[in-house]
């Protein structure tokens, strides 16, 4: 049985929100991205948002806090069954277990981590690595569930998503609905297209403000990112998301004058060839109506026919 009051006990999964923000003394810093979640419901279903079949057996966590979720993806992470028997290695409970590696900026949390889950580390089931998730190398993982800092959010997700790895991430409400929208919808932008480019994105879970500590300004959502292969093909990736920017800057233009207009973001030399090349149809739609495929096979045109220069 897990023991709340302290960091102990070697049973994961169960340790109190409250108890460990307590026990680590500082108070989270919204000023530096801290807004722990509290919400024991919410912390416990999050790990279960991996696909079925995702790999558990090396978790990564991108800002630990205070060490509410990382107590559950300790409970989560299960090395791969080598009797081979049922592969559900989440509901199996004789698995082995697996191992989570943690990133936090905040060098009193670090500490704090270190402490709490001492056990851990030293049965070699925990790294907790000090540091800007911007910058350090990634470990290798074969998942990622995080609570994010908001304000580098969207960097840490590029990060994360040519990875290919499932991942599950709480994001902003806003940008998560941005992330996850179809051709045509409102959201629907270059965040969509991007992130979609990776990864099936959809939004398993609505968390209200009151869930976290201190409450952040906005609703959250967590999303669930299945890594799998586009349904088109592109020659030339950097470029690709330059043009899909570039003309999301243009939404509200024809995807004719957004290619004409766009030259010095996508790098096109001669944006004019594309604009004589494409199909009428095409260039006479704005940039929000386009499927990702369709974005493909203008990028690919453009390619061809609008001399790029190096991103
Ligand atoms: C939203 S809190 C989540 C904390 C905890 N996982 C939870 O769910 O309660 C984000 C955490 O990320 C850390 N953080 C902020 N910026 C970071 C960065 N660039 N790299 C790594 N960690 C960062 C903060 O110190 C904070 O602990």
């Amino acid at each position: 049985m897990t023991d709340s009051s302290t960091g102990e006990d070697a049973a994961y999964g169960g340790r109190d929100p409250d108890a460990l923000a307590r026990r680590a003394g500082s108070r989270a810093d919204p000023d530096r991205d801290q807004h722990f979640l509290v919400d024991d419901r919410v912390l416990d279903r999050i790990p279960g948002y991996l696909p079925d079949d995702a790999d558990r057996s090396r978790l990564l966590e991108i800002g630990g806090g205070a060490g509410a979720l990382t107590d559950r993806l300790l409970a989560a992470a299960t090395a791969p069954s080598t009797a081979g028997a049922t592969g559900d290695t989440a509901a199996d409970a004789t698995a082995e277990p697996g191992h989570v590696t943690v990133i936090e900026r905040d060098g009193a949390f670090v500490d704090f981590l270190r402490e709490e889950f001492a056990a851990a580390i030293a049965d070699g089931l925990l790294d907790v690595v000090e540091g800007d998730a911007l910058d350090v190398d990634l470990p290798p993982f074969s998942a990622c569930v995080a609570n994010l800092p908001y304000g580098v959010s969207s960097e840490i997700a590029f990060r994360l998503l040519p990875e290919k790895r499932p991942l599950v991430l709480m994001f902003q409400a806003e940008f998560a609905e941005r992330m996850v929208a179809s051709a045509g919808e409102s959201e629907y932008g270059r965040l969509s297209v991007s992130a979609q480019h990776y990864a099936d994105a959809e939004i398993v879970e609505r968390v209200p403000k009151e869930a976290f500590d201190p409450q952040p300004a906005v609703e959250s959502a967590v999303v669930r990112c299945t890594p799998r292969d586009p349904d088109y093909a592109v020659g030339d990736e950097t470029f690709f998301l330059r043009f899909v920017k570039a003309l999301f800057t243009q939404r509200r233009k024809t995807v004719r004058n957004a290619i004409r207009n766009t030259g010095h973001i996508s790098g096109l030399d001669e944006p004019e060839a594309v604009v004589d090349a494409a199909d009428e149809e095409l260039l006479s739609s704005r940039p929000g109506t386009l499927e990702p495929a369709a974005f493909a096979a203008l990028a690919e045109l453009a390619r061809e026919r609008g001399s790029p220069t190096e991103a």
